[in-house]
């Protein structure tokens, strides 16, 4: 088994600064860097980060910059960063190099792929709530894991084992899904209802443990998923949304999704990879998305008085 000795990470914000610390103690900080280019890279050497109250200073790496290939290189930056980021990986790309892409949505893995068509690409997605100031990174520390593997793991592939080592001797928490590919369509239903939903309705995940309205929303936008993944030969079910309904007693009452959050702080947000997605695939599969297609105006237009409120940011806190 061929065995990880060397990790790259681009996107060292909220999700980066989960993954980031562990890769760096599995593999000795010599072996782990950060590949930021520019003004990005200047401000990690010098302010590091805040994880959880802690500095971490990682190793950085240029894109320019010609290297030893990793074994193993995680995206974690925003959608609207993947193209620019899987340009920037590329001098820390060989033979052998294992890649995973952390961020939310169904798409990140095959843009992945098409670039680098001789790689292996695991399927990965990450569920914890994780907040990202300035330098300061923070996440509930045991709340979350990334889920990875190849589509299907009812045996584990030999890639899958070298990256579950990493993340063993890491302590970062992960699981293998026998059906990674539900795993992730799983997530995607969850996030194209629930941070779409809240984005345009301003409201935070308590909405949905006392609104019947709200629920009615999301599910709808979520049944689309389900029509979608179905033509896909994925199995997600009716069953899946009730038992999700359960996931909102638990969820912290005003706590906000991302895209939520990506609003009320005037950045673009992810609809391209959430109902941009879904409308491009229902187009293809002859599926309607209605819900998606008016979740995507709706977004849209929230960026756009954004962008004419420079001043009118909000806090997302
Ligand atoms: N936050 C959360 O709770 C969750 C997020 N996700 C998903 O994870 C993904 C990442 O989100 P999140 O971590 O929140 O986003 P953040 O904005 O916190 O982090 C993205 C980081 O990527 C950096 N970046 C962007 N472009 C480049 C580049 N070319 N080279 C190097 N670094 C770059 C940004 O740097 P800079 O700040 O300098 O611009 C930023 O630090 C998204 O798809 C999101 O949907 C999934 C589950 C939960
Ligand atoms: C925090 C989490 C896991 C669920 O909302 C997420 O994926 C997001 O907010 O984008």
């Amino acid at each position: 088994m061929r065995e990880i000795k060397k990790a790259a990470l681009i996107g060292l914000g909220a999700i980066g600064g989960f993954a980031a610390p562990g890769l760096c103690k599995a593999l000795g900080s010599e072996n782990f860097c950060v590949i930021a280019g520019g003004e990005r890279r200047m401000r990690l050497e010098r302010d590091g980060v805040i994880i959880n109250g802690k500095q971490w200073k990682f190793q950085t790496a240029e894109p320019s910059w010609e290297s030893r290939p990793a074994d193993l290189i995680i995206l974690s930056v925003k959608y609207t960063a993947l193209d620019q980021a899987i340009e920037d990986i590329r001098n820390q790309v060989g033979e052998h190099t294992v890649i995973m892409s952390l961020l939310n949505g169904v798409e990140s893995e095959e843009r992945i792929k098409a670039a680098y068509p001789d790689n292996e690409v695991l399927y990965s997605v990450i569920r914890v709530p994780a907040l990202h100031h300035g330098n300061e990174i923070s996440f509930p520390v045991g709340a979350g894991k990334i889920s990875f593997g190849q589509a299907y793991n009812d045996t584990l592939s030999e890639t899958v084992c070298s990256v579950r080592d990493v993340f063993e001797k890491g302590k970062i928490p992960y699981e293998v899904p026998k059906d990674m590919l539900r795993n992730m369509w799983h997530k995607f239903m969850t996030n194209v209802s629930e941070n779409q939903s809240a984005a345009i309705l301003r409201v935070p995940y308590g909405i949905w443990t006392i609104s019947e309205d709200a629920n009615e929303l999301r599910e709808q936008a979520a049944r689309e998923v389900i029509a979608i993944a179905g033509k896909k030969g994925i199995h997600l079910t009716e069953e899946d949304l009730l038992e999700h309904r359960t996931y909102f007693e638990s969820a912290p009452f005003y706590g906000k999704p991302s895209t939520l959050q990506d609003i009320e702080a005037g950045r673009k947000t992810e609809v391209e990879m959430f109902a941009g997605a879904v409308i491009r695939m229902g187009k293809e599969l002859g599926i309607p998305t209605p819900y998606n297609q008016m979740f995507y105006h709706c977004i849209k237009t929230l960026e756009t008085w954004n962008d004419h409120q420079p001043d009118h940011k909000q806090d997302d806190a």
